[in-house]
Order: structure tokens, then C-alpha cells, then sequence
């Protein structure tokens, strides 16, 4: 399994990190247009094999898209990140020439690989992604939903004073302040729903701090986080990498499911050697379903301003 990721910066070099750790990829190149970036990203990544005990090789290159050929599973994590009181939607102007380009000359090299879409705003790179390139649908995939879900289990554990391994919960929804939509009806401890132990006042809270997990991060960081982004990427190339045909969150193109058509949005899919094996489609309540109709219309608006 050879794994390229598309950005040196804190995202995917966290990425590439877990990937590594996690022992389960043969090579994982790292490229990025800063010269010489990526090559000291990977040597000082390298310089921790021994370490941490891994065998994966990772090598860097700067912008030699020759060195990522053949990849099985390509990660575009390329672009600016925000900054404190910007949204994700503010980077469309820079991010989506950036990803349009690094995706057509992955592709070029990788024409079987599948495409992870991380930089933002990101369900509308994960768009921009179908419309200009020829691949099929089922192997483009845009994370967000995994990371968000992360964040959404860490709230629910602090309210319950649970360990998060005790909670389970699921965040479907554009990527985006306003567009997430946790699942606080279907979130459980240990098979029960928590609102049998949480008021509706604390599901609120938990609810309200997940939607800005990011935005949180942004104002302490000065900068968008990266280790629960770069783990959750690394739990969805390990999916495909091993074909676990996994549930997770994503956003992937819908035609016709839950509703909606044309745009890519998080719902849940499965994970497995060809990228998205499912988009499954449980049963909303109808606030939820209005949520997420209200969340693709936010999404819609985005897209709207690509130039495609
Ligand atoms: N989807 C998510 O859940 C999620 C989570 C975290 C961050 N992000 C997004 O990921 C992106 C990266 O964030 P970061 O914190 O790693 O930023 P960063 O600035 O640390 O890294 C970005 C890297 O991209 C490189 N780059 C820029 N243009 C390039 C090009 N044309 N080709 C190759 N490399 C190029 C830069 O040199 C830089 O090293 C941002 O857009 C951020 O908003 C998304
Ligand atoms: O918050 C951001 O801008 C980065 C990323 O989308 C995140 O959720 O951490």
C-alpha cells in the first residue's frame, strides 16, 4: 500500500505520522511545493522509526509529482488553513485553485488511487474534486465527518464525566460552524441513549461545543488544529488500506440519497478497497432531516461561488 499526502504542513505531516504508527502502509510519500519542506518533514519522521517502531518508508519530494505514481490512496491536504474569526468558507478563493491543480496532477499519476479531500472548505473542495476530474464517485472522499464525530464523543464524554471509550456518537452535516449535525438522539453510553442521563440544556452544550470544535481550536492555536484531523484521516486510509468496510461519516457525492442531489455532504458510508463500498441512509427524525437539508443549502451556497 503506497499512501501520498499532498501537503507537509501540520496536517499532513500529523497525517502521515498516524499513518505510520499505525504500521499498516508499506510507503507514504509526502510532497509539497515549499522546497525541500516535505523531505525534512519525512527525514525527521523518519528519525522516528526506530523510535516508535514502524516500518513504513516515508520520503518527501518537493512538487515531483513522479515520486507519488502508483499510489493506492492519495490525501490532499494542500492550503491555507484560517485563522482566529475566519471561517472555513473565507478559504475557497486560495484553497480551490490549489486543490484543482494538486488533484488533476495526482490523478495523472494515480489514475487508480482514491482521494481523500481534507483542505478547506472542505466539502465543496471534495465537489470541485468530481467536477474536474474523471474519476468515479466512489473514490473521492472528503473528511470531516470522522474528525467532527472525534469531537463529538470528547463533548459527550466531559458531560457524562464518562471515559470517551464508554460513548459513542456521529456527526453527519456539511463540515462548517453552522452546518454540522451531531447526532445527539443516536449518541449512547454503552448502548443507552445518553438523554437518559443528560439534560436537554447539557445535549445543547455538547451539541453547540461540537459545531465549533474547530473554531474553538482555531482561537487557542492561532491556527486550525491538526492531530484529531491527521488521526482521522489516518482511520480512513487504514479502512481502505485493509478493506474493513468501516462506517465512518464522509462527504460524499449524494444523487438522490436522503434527499439531496449534486453537492457532497457528510452522511454515513462505509470504507473498504474501492473507497465509498455504501452511502448508507438511516432514519432521520424530522429535525434532523431538516438540519441537514438546511446544511446542504449552506453548502450549495458554497459551491456556488466555484468556477465550474
Ligand atoms: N477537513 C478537515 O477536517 C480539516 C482539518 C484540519 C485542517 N483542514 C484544512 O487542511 C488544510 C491544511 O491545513 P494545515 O494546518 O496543514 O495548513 P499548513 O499551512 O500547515 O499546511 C499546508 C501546506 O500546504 C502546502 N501547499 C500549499 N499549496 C500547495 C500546492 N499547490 N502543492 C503542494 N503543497 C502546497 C503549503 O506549503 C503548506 O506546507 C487547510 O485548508 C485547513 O483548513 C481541514
Ligand atoms: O477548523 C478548521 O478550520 C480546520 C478544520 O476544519 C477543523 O475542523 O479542525
Amino acid at each position: 500500500m503506497k499512501v501520498t499526502v499532498v501537503g507537509a504542513g501540520a496536517v499532513g505531516a500529523s497525517c502521515a505520522e498516524y499513518i505510520a504508527m499505525k504500521n499498516f502502509a508499506a510507503e507514504v510519500v509526502l510532497l509539497d511545493i515549499k522546497e525541500g519542506f516535505a523531505e525534512g518533514k519525512a527525514m525527521d519522521l523518519m528519525q522516528t522509526a526506530s523510535l516508535n517502531g514502524f516500518d513504513t518508508k516515508i520520503t518527501g519530494s518537493t512538487n515531483d509529482y513522479s515520486k507519488t505514481a502508483e499510489s493506492d490512496v492519495v490525501v490532499i491536504t494542500s492550503g491555507i488553513p484560517r485563522k482566529p474569526g475566519m471561517t472555513r468558507e473565507e478559504l475557497i478563493g486560495i484553497n480551490a485553485g490549489i486543490v484543482k491543480s494538486v488533484s488533476s496532477s495526482l490523478i495523472e499519476h494515480s489514475p487508480n488511487a482514491v482521494v481523500i479531500v481534507v483542505s478547506n472548505p472542505m466539502d465543496t473542495m471534495t465537489y470541485l474534486v468530481h467536477k474536474t476530474t474523471s474519476l468515479p464517485k466512489h473514490k473521492i472522499i472528503g473528511m470531516g465527518g470522522a474528525l467532527d464525530s472525534a469531537r463529538f464523543k470528547y463533548r459527550l464524554a466531559e458531560a457524562l464525566e464518562a471515559p470517551i471509550s464508554d460513548v459513542d456518537g456521529m456527526v453527519i452535516g456539511g463540515h462548517s460552524d453552522k452546518g454540522m449535525v451531531p447526532l445527539i438522539h443516536h449518541a449512547t453510553r454503552n448502548s443507552v441513549k445518553v438523554s437518559e442521563f443528560l439534560d436537554s440544556d447539557k445535549m445543547d452544550y455538547v451539541v453547540q461545543e461540537t459545531k465549533v470544535g474547530g473554531a474553538t481550536l482555531t482561537g487557542l492555536l492561532g491556527t486550525s488544529a491538526w492531530y484529531a484531523p491527521g488521526a482521522a484521516v489516518s482511520g480512513l486510509v487504514q479502512a481502505i488500506a485493509n478493506d474493513q468496510k468501516k462506517m465512518f461519516p464522509c462527504s460524499a457525492l449524494l444523487e438522490g440519497e436522503y434527499g439531496l442531489n449534486d453537492l457532497c455532504i457528510g452522511v454515513p458510508v462505509i470504507l473498504g478497497k474501492n473507497g465509498i463500498e455504501k452511502i448508507v441512509e438511516i432514519k432521520l427524525n424530522d429535525t434532523e432531516k431538516e438540519k441537514l437539508h438546511e446544511s446542504a443549502e449552506g453548502v450549495k451556497k458554497t459551491n456556488g461561488l466555484l468556477d465550474v
